[in-house]
């Protein structure tokens, strides 16, 4: 075999302080992100929706240590990739692309161009598909391909989702079985997965399959564990007015507090490394929200990072990519279309009626919200609770 790479995806944070307005401006300039009927107005909306985001994101990466720790995981990440793929005697280099900041995607492609890579293995860092993370890089991939002769002499694999791979079901069951093991009555503790949401119309209209392939990963994380602990599924991070996959974390901890749960152990489930949603978002918000209503010992299991039983996995999977007969970006694109799964012409024009109520809803707030803004200085989606 030629020249192996591995280009691992994620989505990326802002470094310092003064990246998340351009971090969260690149975040909603991404159509599988926030959906509308014509292109002109993404530019403009995601400028409005960023610079009034902004403020209120930066106080919560002033929590974590002003900017978000993800760049440093995901390169450390890479590096124990490598180690483990040289001992399991698979020579790679391995490329980080993030999807809104350094180091971009376009970058990982550029080197791994100059490079001469001749066998490139496809890695996004989401243990589950959704639209909005794997999908919309899968999306920038495809268009880089297009448009570049280089790319298209590469001989690719693309992995789509692993939420089911033994290892990394195996390094999850530990890592809770670890934070149970401080608990003195383990077996009375409540399990709780909270997955990140995403809008409920993305997998009843446009047919993601991540609520599907949460579901199915938090049931096999719970038979890799063999406990008699009960568990809970909830959805956090929700943006934006509309409605999210439910139940939410935030009521779901409300209830089981009322219901008189004391122990809790929360478990971050669609994310493989620590960020502003694990360290701020549960560590502090979901805390402090479960101690007012009366759970006391609050604990959060975490991240995989480069926890080596996760690492050996993702080697496992390389490794098996690099044997199996490749899959490719329109492959993945066309097999997901054929169970109504990520549909390009649907998506970006709107053709259910709901998705066309929906990008209507949210041009003519666009409209209405930048015409309010210039004439008052004051946003209509602040009032919305957009922002
Ligand atoms: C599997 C994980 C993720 C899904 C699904 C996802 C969907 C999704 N996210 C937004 C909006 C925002 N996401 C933001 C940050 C962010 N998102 C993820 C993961 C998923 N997002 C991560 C890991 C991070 C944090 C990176 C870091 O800095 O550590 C943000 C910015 C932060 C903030 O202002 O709250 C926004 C906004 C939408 C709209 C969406 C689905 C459509
Ligand atoms: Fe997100
Ligand atoms: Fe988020």
């Amino acid at each position: 075999m030629g020249r192996v790479g591995v280009l691992l995806l994620n989505l990326g944070g802002p470094d310092r302080l003064e990246d998340v307005g351009p971090f969260l401006f690149n975040l909603f300039s991404d159509p599988e992100i926030i959906r509308l009927p014509f292109p002109w107005l993404q530019r403009p909306l995601a400028w409005l929706i960023s610079s009034r985001r902004t403020k209120k994101s930066q106080e919560n990466y002033k929590q974590i240590g002003g900017g978000s720790p993800l760049r440093r995981i995901t390169e450390a990440q890479g590096e124990a990739l490598k180690e483990q793929l040289g001992a399991l005697g698979q020579e790679a280099t391995i490329y980080v692309g993030m999807r809104y900041w350094h180091p971009y995607t376009e970058e990982a492609i550029a080197k791994i161009i100059q490079d001469k890579i001749e066998h490139l293995v496809i890695l996004p860092l989401y243990p589950q598909f959704s639209i909005s993370t794997s999908g919309s890089s899968f999306r920038l991939l495809e268009k880089l391909w297009k448009e570049n002769t280089k790319l298209q002499s590469i001989n690719y694999t693309v992995i789509p989702s692993w939420h089911k791979q033994q290892g990394y079901l195996q390094a999850m069951a530990d890592l809770i079985v670890q934070e149970l093991s401080q608990i003195a009555n383990p077996d009375e503790a409540h399990i709780f997965f909270s997955a990140h949401g995403v809008p409920k119309n993305y997998v009843e209209e446009a047919g993601d399959p991540y609520e599907q392939e949460i579901e199915e990963c938090t049931y096999l994380i719970m038979q890799t564990l063999n406990r008699p602990n009960f568990y809970t599924l909830a959805y956090q991070s929700r943006v934006g007015p509309v409605e999210w996959l439910q139940p939410y974390t935030e009521d779901a901890i409300k209830e089981l507090g009322t219901k008189g749960t004391k122990d809790l152990v929360v478990v971050p489930i669609s994310f493989v490394s620590e960020h502003i949603e694990t360290l701020q978002e549960i560590d502090i918000e979901y805390r402090e929200l479960a101690e007012e209503a009366g759970i006391h010992n609050f604990r959060r299991v975490p991240a995989l990072n480069t926890n080596p039983v996760f690492i050996k996995a993702l080697a496992d999977l390389v490794i098996d990519a690099l044997e199996a007969p490749s899959l490719k970006l329109s492959q993945v694109t066309q097999m997901k279309k054929k169970v109504k799964i990520y549909p390009p012409e649907r998506w970006e024009w709107g053709m259910t009626t709901s998705a066309e109520v929906w990008n209507g809803r949210i041009a003519m707030l666009g409209f209405i919200a930048l015409i309010i803004e210039l004439v008052t200085g004051h946003g209509l989606l602040h009032m919305v609770g957009l922002l």
